[in-house]
């Protein structure tokens, strides 16, 4: 039977979707698209099958709220460009899914409620996905909504990649390393499995480098630590995230800076990470054309988090078999998967320059005890299929 799921990654700014054709195992997506806004434009733009642009909206809001009225029109879109398809469900990432998931759920009003409370641990992204909810809940009340959860690949960690060195009543009320882009290390893993077997079934480290960005050690297929930890402002820097701070500074900005909450968020999520290192920009695309200096040492460090979150991880594997780059600059920016792996050959690492260069699957020479891959991931898809397994339990 061809079943159709739809998709959403709904964030502040933009929401992600695919609708998947879905045959048995067989996922294919029919159409991915992006709405974007921008003051007060909006611009949705699909495409189809084969990367080829479908379709294009551009208008200016009407005072509604930006999810409610992107999901209109992407249902609309949905409803003229493929008018016989029936959706069996909609499927959405959430960020955090906090003690109580560690597996996707079928949207109910107690699993609403629960996900508001994790909203200060995901400021960035909880309360757009739960947005998104909501608002595919009024577009389409006869289809059913599936959360699928950012946390859940981490749930399992033992105990020590899992605690802080808090009093141990922390621990239990849940202030815990969770680990996120769970999605995202599940799928590249099950390429992984397709593509390299053997290594898959070993020790690897996984590295998700986009906007958001963060490391993990998987053995034999699952998470063993993360570098992100309570929220997803830990490990790597980011785009605009800090990645790993002393706590003491928070204390500082509080203390003698008489800075307020609010403010500590807008200058931890917003303001720090490769944008307030640079002070040019977020995108390492425009950091990587930039002279400036402070735009290259914003890379420099972005590189040198990496290089010791890597070796970090190997050690918690003890040794690693394959290390796999993803994400908007782990699949393209070529010269940072350089500069990671260079003089990594204490670790097994021999880099094969002109395969990273084209960003081949297989970026290590011949020689190199460890393989390193290049695997575009594919959240959307790891949300498909999780949707269906869970309305088949449902
Ligand atoms: N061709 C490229 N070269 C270098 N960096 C890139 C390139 N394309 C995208 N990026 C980087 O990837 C980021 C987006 O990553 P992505 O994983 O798509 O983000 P998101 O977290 O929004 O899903 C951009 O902000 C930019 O820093
Ligand atoms: C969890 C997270 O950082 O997500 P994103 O990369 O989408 O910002
Ligand atoms: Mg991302």
């Amino acid at each position: 039977m061809t079943r159709y799921v739809v998709t959403l990654n709904a964030g502040s700014s933009s929401i992600k979707f695919a609708l998947f054709e879905v045959e048995g195992e067989d996922h294919a997506a029919l159409a991915t698209g992006l709405v974007e806004m921008t003051g007060a434009q909006r611009h949705l733009a699909v495409h189809d099958n084969a990367g080829k642009p479908a379709h294009q909206e551009t208008w200016t809001a009407a005072g509604d709220g930006f999810h409610t009225d992107a999901l209109r029109r992407i249902l609309a879109w949905r409803q003229s460009a493929f008018p016989q398809i029936e959706v069996s469900a909609a499927g959405h990432r959430v960020v955090h899914g906090g003690t109580r998931y560690d597996a996707p759920v079928v949207v109910t009003d107690p699993v609403l409620d629960y996900l508001r409370t994790l909203v200060p641990l995901a400021p960035l992204h909880e309360p757009h996905n739960i947005a998104g909810i909501e608002a595919a809940q009024q577009a389409w009340p006869h289809v059913r909504q599936v959360a699928c959860f950012d946390t859940a690949f981490h749930r399992a960690h033992p105990f020590v990649n899992d605690t802080f060195a808090l009093p141990r009543r922390f621990y239990e009320e849940g202030v815990r390393r969770y680990g996120f882009h769970g999605l995202s290390y599940e799928y590249v893993t099950s390429r992984l499995r397709q593509i390299a077997p053997l290594h898959a079934a070993g020790r690897v480290v996984v590295a998700h480098l986009g906007n958001g960005a963060s490391m993990c050690a998987i053995r034999d297929g699952l998470s063993v630590a993360s570098s992100m930890g309570f929220t997803a402002l830990d490990g790597l820097p980011m785009g605009t995230r800090c990645g790993q701070l002393d706590p003491g500074v928070v204390l500082y900005l509080m203390q003698e800076k008489q800075m307020g909450a609010d403010a500590i968020v807008d200058l931890l999520y917003r303001e720090s990470g490769l944008k307030g290192l640079s002070g040019v920009s977020h995108d390492m695309r425009e950091l990587e054309a930039s002279d400036s200096p402070a735009a290259q040492q914003a890379i420099e460090y972005f590189v040198f988090r990496i290089r010791r979150e890597l070796g970090g991880l190997a050690a918690v594997l003890k040794g690693i078999d394959a290390i796999v780059f993803c994400g908007g600059i782990g699949e393209h920016a070529w010269h940072v998967r350089e500069r990671v792996l260079e003089g990594m050959e204490w670790i097994g690492v021999e880099l094969d320059r002109s395969a990273n260069r084209s960003s081949a699957q297989v970026i290590s020479s011949d020689r190199s005890r460890v393989r390193v891959f290049v695997i575009p991931t594919n959240e959307e898809e790891m949300i498909a299929r999780h949707t269906l397994a869970a309305i088949d339990v449902a």
